[in-house]
């Protein structure tokens, strides 16, 4: 049994062998996790239960709009995409993170690399490490990608290729079809949504990346007595092979961050694990989104808050790993063409004036690197400078008139 320190590091991916810790080394230690108190956000939580949009009701929009400008997130129902289609990518997920190390590290994101396993972009910007695996895929190039976890392309890699097929199939729908009600919540009436449609080819162009989680720990030589609860995995109670991160008070599935897309799709398995920050009054809390059956997860990402000219906002969210059970996430991304400028959209700014400058999202990512750089987003982002402030425009500048409404390919 290897003490911590003496685990190997990956130069790839900046793994530790997770298997074999007994503790959590130093390397996964997080500061200051415990800052905010975390609350529940069920539907008994009152003014901190999290907002429930049902896309089959005839005010959805409303209830959008609202969602957006005060949490940014909501979760989503009546969305169409089958139960059982879910509940099969999430075992096939299972299944892709079950294989051995050394199948996935065939497939192992290099340097800068959009697309592999390992962990999400945003861990390079840390020096800690994050307790997770992840997968980042393009939806558009399923099969190529996965060949290299799957040479063979037997029937695993073809079952998996399929289930996500047909999920992004769906989801691709979905999407297209929340960006209008998005467009609706704004306040835009038909002929402006087809205007922006025609003039900005919005949805049309819209780009996507899949990123997978895996927040489990694979801790094989535990003793069996401290093993207490049956394994979803394996089922087994003591003879489990995917156990619990040994102090999960310690280690973080996912670093506090905003996306910087549009908006992202989040499904999560029936384990609650994605927490929300919200600022006080009473008091700057994280909020426990609950694991809702069906219900899919949308958080607003940075892009979105830019192009509705701040009124919907990012919402900053992590996540947690736990003791007793795996937790299985997938964040389906949706952002603007890699070319198009995204500004403020004129049909939003109306008379006034816009709050941000217009930007490609690549060169956002560049502003939210030295965003990072200067200090880390977690305390900057409850004491100022974000990537997005880092965007926003002065209003005694003049300037910004220039930038509105400038989103093309
Ligand atoms: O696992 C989760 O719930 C969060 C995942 C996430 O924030 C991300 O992939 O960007
Ligand atoms: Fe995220």
């Amino acid at each position: 049994m290897p003490t911590p320190s003496k685990l190997n590091k990956d130069p790839h991916n900046h793994y530790f062998d997770l298997g074999a810790a007994r503790q959590v080394p130093e390397t996964h230690a997080w500061e200051g996790l415990h800052e905010h108190p975390v609350v529940d956000g069920g539907v008994g939580a009152g003014e901190d239960a999290v907002p429930v949009v049902d896309m089959q009701d005839p005010h959805a929009a409303e209830a959008v709009a609202r969602a957006s400008e005060q949490w940014g997130a909501f979760l989503l129902q009546g969305h169409g995409v089958p139960r059982e289609l879910l509940a099969r990518v999430e075992a096939g997920i299972a299944g892709m993170f079950a294989l051995p190390k050394t199948d996935k590290m065939r497939a192992a994101r290099q340097g800068g690399d959009p697309y592999g396993y390992g962990l999400p972009h945003i861990a390079l910007y840390f020096s800690k490490t994050m307790w997770s695996e992840g997968y980042s895929l393009s939806p558009t190039n399923l099969r190529p990608e996965l060949r290299k976890i799957w040479p063979d392309a037997g029937h695993d890699y073809s079952q998996f290729c399929g289930v996500m097929e047909e999920f992004h199939k769906e989801m691709r729908a979905l999407a297209d079809k929340l960006m209008e009600l998005f467009l609706v919540a704004l306040g835009l009436t038909g002929p402006q949504i087809a205007g922006v449609e025609a003039e900005h080819k919005l949805t049309e162009t819209m780009s996507e990346t899949i990123h997978l989680n895996w927040y489990v720990v694979q801790m094989a030589t535990l003793p069996a007595a401290t093993r207490v609860s049956t394994c979803l995995t394996c089922t087994l109670l003591h003879a489990c092979r995917y156990p619990k991160c040994p102090d999960p008070k310690r280690a973080l599935g996912m670093k506090a961050h905003t996306d910087s897309g549009f908006f992202a799709l989040l499904m999560q398995s029936q384990v609650p694990g994605l927490h929300l920050f919200r600022h006080g009054p009473p008091a700057d809390r994280w909020v426990e989104v609950p694991a809702v059956p069906g219900a899919l997860v949308v958080n607003i990402g940075d892009l979105f808050q830019i192009l509705t000219n701040g009124r919907f906002r990012s919402v900053y969210h992590r996540a947690v790993v736990n003791r007793d059970r795996e937790r299985i996430s997938l964040a389906y991304f949706l952002g603007p063409a890699a070319n198009a400028k995204v500004g403020p959209l004129k049909e939003v700014v109306g008379g006034g004036r816009p709050a941000y400058r217009a930007l490609t999202w690549p060169e956002y990512i560049i502003v939210r690197k030295e965003a990072f750089a200067n200090g880390g987003a977690d305390l900057e982002f409850t004491k100022g400078g974000t990537a997005l402030e880092m965007v926003s425009i002065n209003p005694d500048d003049d300037d910004g008139m220039d930038d509105q409404g400038d989103i093309s390919s």
